[in-house]
């Protein structure tokens, strides 16, 4: 992480330092590129590296996937353990710590009754001459929710993927989470157990994206895949669209806090390293005004950085993608925060619903000092699974919608099609499609030829 002032770097410089690079432009650590030659023999980049296994899950299935999930996360599994047993989740309800559960299901009562109120209805109207038109909203039919569990356990992902798709009436839902050693961390299970998701499947990764975007003999193929994931996983999420629907790319965490001289260096500090622990590629960054909150910031960092269990993680993500900012003001502040997009965005600011209508392009907004962004991560209601990479310049946050589709209805009498008859002749005409003004022509009683 380092420090860098608009006024010596330049505004063009600093968008550049603020824009994300896209998906398929990032690049692995040393570490991980040194450990993927290992195992596959070659330095593949990680959308090749997606590609390679997305292909060999679709047309090989199950053999793929058991070979990935060998290669990958060093766990054997089989047509009958790559499901979650009742005696799994029995098992998980009699380790777990009764308050914690407590917790999620409170967690849970506060998601279900935000996102209740994001249900879209259907709706059908009369107009001229006794037609009828409308707009029928369903739920999908069959959703796959991704869960991440590489380096940490989300059982809060269980819940803000689950809920909104329970809300709009998914017709079943199926779940799939990496394990360690074979074993689903107990919330993970607990969650959805509580939830009624019982098909869960223990693969990560890009071979479990591709497992259900094209169904083996044993994972159904589904029609929408939600949830986040590291790069690997939203590369491939990117990868099978088309083929199956996808929420939008949300990768690797990203917190952007924009921050005036009432901000707490403290607070600042311990919100950037919340994003930074979740994974090398996360990314923290701080836009002020201030030069002295920007310095007593960078110390904190550093301060609160050597006592996390995480630091590994946290550090390597603050050290590669961690940023301060100093602006000549915060009209520029707030510009360069616009650029970046991120996916949390906190404002920490003497008047912050000043600010708030200023704000164009970030996944979630956290108004003022006593918001800090795991409220929303885990308990306010609003949902976790946000945009990222920029990507919040057109995708939303998952929501009751994500799981629903759209079809129009539309029914008109004999005389509503004659009064707008002509209109469409016309049209037709004019686009040289004969068969859809003939369509029209033959209610009138024309083309006596063709009857
Ligand atoms: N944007 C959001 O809404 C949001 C929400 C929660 C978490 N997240 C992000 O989710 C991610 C969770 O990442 P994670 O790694 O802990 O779990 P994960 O489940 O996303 O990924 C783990 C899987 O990745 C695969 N994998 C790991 N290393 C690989 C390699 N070198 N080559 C190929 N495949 C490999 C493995 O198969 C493993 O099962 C983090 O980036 C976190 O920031 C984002
Ligand atoms: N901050 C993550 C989204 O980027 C969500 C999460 C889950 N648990 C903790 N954090
Ligand atoms: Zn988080």
């Amino acid at each position: 992480m380092n420090i860098v002032s608009v006024a010596d770097i330049g505004i063009e410089v600093a968008e550049r330092l603020l824009k994300k690079k896209a998906f398929d432009e990032l690049t692995l650590n040393d570490r991980i590129r040194q450990s993927n030659v290992e195992i596959f023999g070659e330095d593949l980049s990680p959308i090749d590296l997606v590609h390679r296994i997305v292909r060999d899950v679709r047309y090989k299935g199950d053999e793929a996937l058991f070979h990935y999930t060998k290669l990958l996360d060093h766990v054997d599994l089989t047509p009958k353990n790559l499901m979650v047993s009742e005696e799994e989740f029995q098992a998980a309800e009699r380790s777990v710590n009764p308050d914690v559960v407590a917790s999620l299901k409170k967690a849970a009562d506060n998601i279900f009754s935000y996102h209740e109120e994001q249900k879209p209805r259907s709706w059908m109207t009369y107009r001229a001459h006794g037609s009828i038109l409308g707009q029928e909203v369903l739920p999908l039919s069959r959703v796959g929710i991704y869960v991440p569990g590489g380096t940490a356990a989300y059982p809060s992902s269980v819940l803000m993927n689950a809920i909104p798709a329970l809300v709009a009436g998914v017709g079943e839902i199926i779940m799939a989470v990496p394990t360690k050693d074979g074993i689903i961390n107990p919330y993970v299970l607990v969650a959805a157990h509580f939830l009624g998701i019982d098909k869960i499947f223990k693969m990560g990764g890009a071979q479990a994206i591709a497992a259900m975007a094209y169904g083996t003999e044993i994972v159904p193929r589904v029609d929408k895949i939600t949830g986040p994931g590291n790069i690997f996983v939203t590369l491939a999420k990117k990868e099978v669209y088309g083929h199956v629907d996808i929420d939008m790319l949300a990768g690797p965490s990203e917190i952007l806090i924009l921050a005036d001289d009432s901000a707490s260096p403290q607070y600042i500090a311990a919100d950037l390293l919340s994003q930074a622990e979740h994974d090398p590629l996360a990314s923290s960054i701080l836009i002020t005004d201030d030069r002295s909150l920007a310095e007593n910031t960078m110390s904190e960092v550093q301060r609160q950085l050597e006592v996390l269990p995480r630091k590994d993680i946290a550090g390597a993500s603050i050290e590669d993608n961690g940023h301060i900012i100093v602006t000549e003001n915060m009209e520029q502040a707030i510009a360069l925060a616009n650029v970046s997009g991120p996916e949390h965005m906190e404002l920490l600011v003497k008047e912050p619903f000043h600010m708030l209508p200023q704000i164009r392009c970030a996944g979630a907004i956290f108004v003022g000092a006593y918001s800090p962004e795991p409220l929303g991560d885990y308990f306010a209601g609003p949902n976790h699974v946000l945009p990222t990479g920029g990507t919040a310049r057109f995708y939303s946050v998952l929501n009751v919608e994500t799981f629903m589709k759209r079809t129009s209805i539309i029914s008109y009498t004999q005389r509503a099609l004659d009064e707008v008859s002509d209109d469409i002749i016309r049209l037709a005409e004019a686009e040289g499609l004969d068969a859809h003004a003939r369509a029209i022509q033959i209610r009138r009683g024309e083309h006596a030829e063709l009857s």
